[in-house]
């Protein structure tokens, strides 16, 4: 393991504790709608997310997959239900949970690559004995743009943008990433590299995850697991999926073919 590596990783937040078989993340009945009197947009679910896992969440466009992950943030309060984070009910937003959105604009336009990261590792809190410009660094480097961290947003590609980031996410060093769609803005082949560099930062840093998106293909190639939400806001299924990191098998075909036919009968 590089020094990098053992310096976000060696010691991680109290919390990162978790007790054997205890879930990272555990969803409890959640139930979201937005006011007193408003139509439920999630509707009772209740899901696991265990250390080091990647969930997916999948649903046609407008079924809550960004209210539930908004949720999981602390940013959405749950009508009922609970969300727990190493088995301890969680309700606001904290440093132990990291977004990453679709939105090209979500770093701050007036500081560098290098001091967005640091930004928000000095925000976190943390009290690690490597500084947050070391941490910065270190998580710049594991997205390859050490050579970029010295720009502005607006001197970056947009896939160079997320991987700011995915870095700043990192570097804080928080027990869950969420991220919500991170790479649908982006063109196809700079997307695929995203989706092959994360698949690898997930494993090297045993990163719990939970990924939305709209690609069946981007769900089997990043999923563990995948949890395919129905237009009611609830779930039609959680898939554990045999071929994480594989494109173009037979088998993996076959199987995003079937969660397709899935995803379309829930829908009818
Ligand atoms: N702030 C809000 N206030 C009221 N309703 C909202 C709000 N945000 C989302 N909704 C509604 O909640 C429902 C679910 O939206 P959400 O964005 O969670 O779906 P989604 O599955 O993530 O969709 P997409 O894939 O298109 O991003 C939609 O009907 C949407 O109009």
């Amino acid at each position: 393991m590089s020094p990098r590596h053992e310096r976000l990783l060696d010691a991680p937040p109290a919390a990162v504790v978790a007790r054997s078989g205890q879930a990272a993340l555990a969803v409890r009945n959640a139930s979201i709608a937005y006011g007193p009197k408003s139509p439920v947009i999630v509707d009772n679910v209740s899901f696991d997310v265990n250390q080091g896992e990647a969930f997916i969440l999948i649903g046609r466009s407008g079924c809550g997959k960004s209210t539930l992950l908004r949720s999981l943030a602390g940013f959405q309060e749950l009508r009922s239900g609970d969300i727990l984070l190493d088995g301890k009910k969680t309700k606001s937003p904290g440093p132990d949970r990291m977004m990453v959105f679709q939105n090209f604009d979500q770093l701050l336009p007036w500081r560098t690559a290098l001091q967005n990261v640091e930004f928000a590792v000095k925000k976190s809190g943390s009290k690690d004995t490597t500084s947050p410009r070391q941490r910065a660094l270190d998580a710049l480097e594991m997205v390859h743009l050490s050579a970029a961290s010295d720009k502005f947003p607006s001197q970056l590609s947009g896939g160079m943008q997320q991987r700011v980031a995915i870095a700043r996410a990192l570097a804080v060093r928080p027990r869950i990433v969420l991220m919500d769609e991170p790479f649908g803005a982006l063109d196809a082949m700079t997307r695929a590299s995203l989706q092959a560099e994360l698949l690898r930062l997930q494993k090297e840093m045993n990163m719990t995850l939970v990924f939305v998106t709209h690609s069946i293909e981007e769900a089997v190639y990043l999923g563990g697991r995948i949890g395919l939400m129905t237009p009611q806001g609830t779930f039609e299924g959680i898939y554990t999926n045999a071929f994480q990191g594989q494109l173009d098998s037979p088998e993996c075909a076959e199987f995003a073919g079937e969660l397709r036919t899935k995803l379309e009968m829930s829908a009818a």
